[in-house]
């Protein structure tokens, strides 16, 4: 598969960069002053692109590369593929489901904790030395037992339901459709309106459309009121993030655990002085045995089809 020209958007992970390498001819796209001048010399060349979260693929890319058979996202989500211009022209597309379920989950409820135990804040507390001069810690809030609502109950918000569950949480979700499998264990909100105002916990956990960007607006956002938290490990834009930020400001939100911005990597210079606010750089799925797993599923995928074998996890 030596011959076969593939196309990296941008820097991903060192492992899935080698693998690449070693079974295709690998374009690193950033090693080109341009978009432009990669084209105009290796367009012809490209049957593949990995693309990931922060440089996917749009129509104009897809459509500057006349051979490409095929696109492999190192992430689960699909908002940065052009999917509408992939199915036009035939293009197979493949992500990394379930292998970064449980990692996302798991940040997930321990961006929880870190809110209401104030974790982060605590730590400083320790290390600044503030707990030899200073009182007791003042009181947290108890996570245990909270109410959770979540939006979106795919296998991410599935696996974050079963944590939630362990913890006492009673668990409640929205989602385009009741789910048959989540049975009478989670009670079903067809308006997420509903959803945040029985909920004081809301985790957002759906996947970025054009239906579900801004779902959490400035009305959910006040449903949840002054004690509630929203923690986001799904993408920014689910979240009107100006309403986020004047709620949290205002004191009319509670609180808030933060994976996902709607402009990363800038995060709102208002958020970085609250205690109430934990914020992470986008890194749901980051840990070595999950990064490598995912890798393990691109290069699978492209094998896959360069063999003309079934791919693994086909979206289109
Ligand atoms: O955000 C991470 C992913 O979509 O995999």
């Amino acid at each position: 598969m030596e011959s076969i020209g593939v196309l990296l958007t941008c820097p991903m992970y060192t492992n899935l960069h080698e693998q690449l390498a070693n079974r295709f001819n690998l374009f690193k796209l950033w090693n080109f002053s341009s978009f432009q001048s990669f084209s105009q010399t290796h367009a012809n060349s490209v049957r593949a692109l990995v693309c990931d979260t922060k440089i996917g693929a749009d129509a104009n890319t897809i459509d500057s590369l006349p051979n490409l058979e095929i696109v492999s996202t190192y992430s689960v989500g699909l908002d940065k593929i052009d999917l509408k211009k992939c199915r036009e022209k035939g293009i197979r597309v493949v992500n990394t489901p379930d292998v970064l379920t449980d990692d996302v989950a798991d940040l997930a409820i321990a961006l929880a904790l870190a809110v209401f135990r104030k974790i982060p804040h605590s730590d400083g507390y320790v290390k600044n030395g503030l707990w030899k001069h200073g009182s007791d810690y003042p009181l947290t809030t108890k996570f245990s037992g909270k109410s959770v609502g979540i939006v979106g109950l795919g296998r991410i918000g599935s696996a974050i339901a079963k944590r939630a569950a362990a913890f006492g949480c009673p668990v409640s979700y929205h989602s385009r459709s009741e789910k048959p499998e989540a049975g009478s264990s989670y009670k079903y909100y067809p308006n997420i309106l509903d959803l945040a105002a029985n909920s004081q916990i809301l985790v957002v956990a759906c996947a970025l459309t054009e239906e579900t960007r801004h779902i959490v607006n400035r009305q959910v956002i006040d449903a949840l009121g002054p004690n509630g938290v929203i923690i986001n490990i799904g993408r920014g834009p689910i979240i009107d993030q100006r309403e986020l930020v004047s709620a949290l400001v205002e004191g009319r939100l509670g609180g808030a655990g933060l994976d996902v911005f709607e402009n990363e990597p800038n995060v709102p210079e208002e958020l970085m002085g609250l205690e109430n606010v934990v914020l992470t750089p986008h890194v749901g799925t980051d840990t070595v045995e999950t990064c490598n797993d995912m890798a393990d599923l691109v290069i699978a995928n492209l094998e896959a089809h360069f063999s003309g074998k079934p791919l693994l996890t086909p979206v289109l």
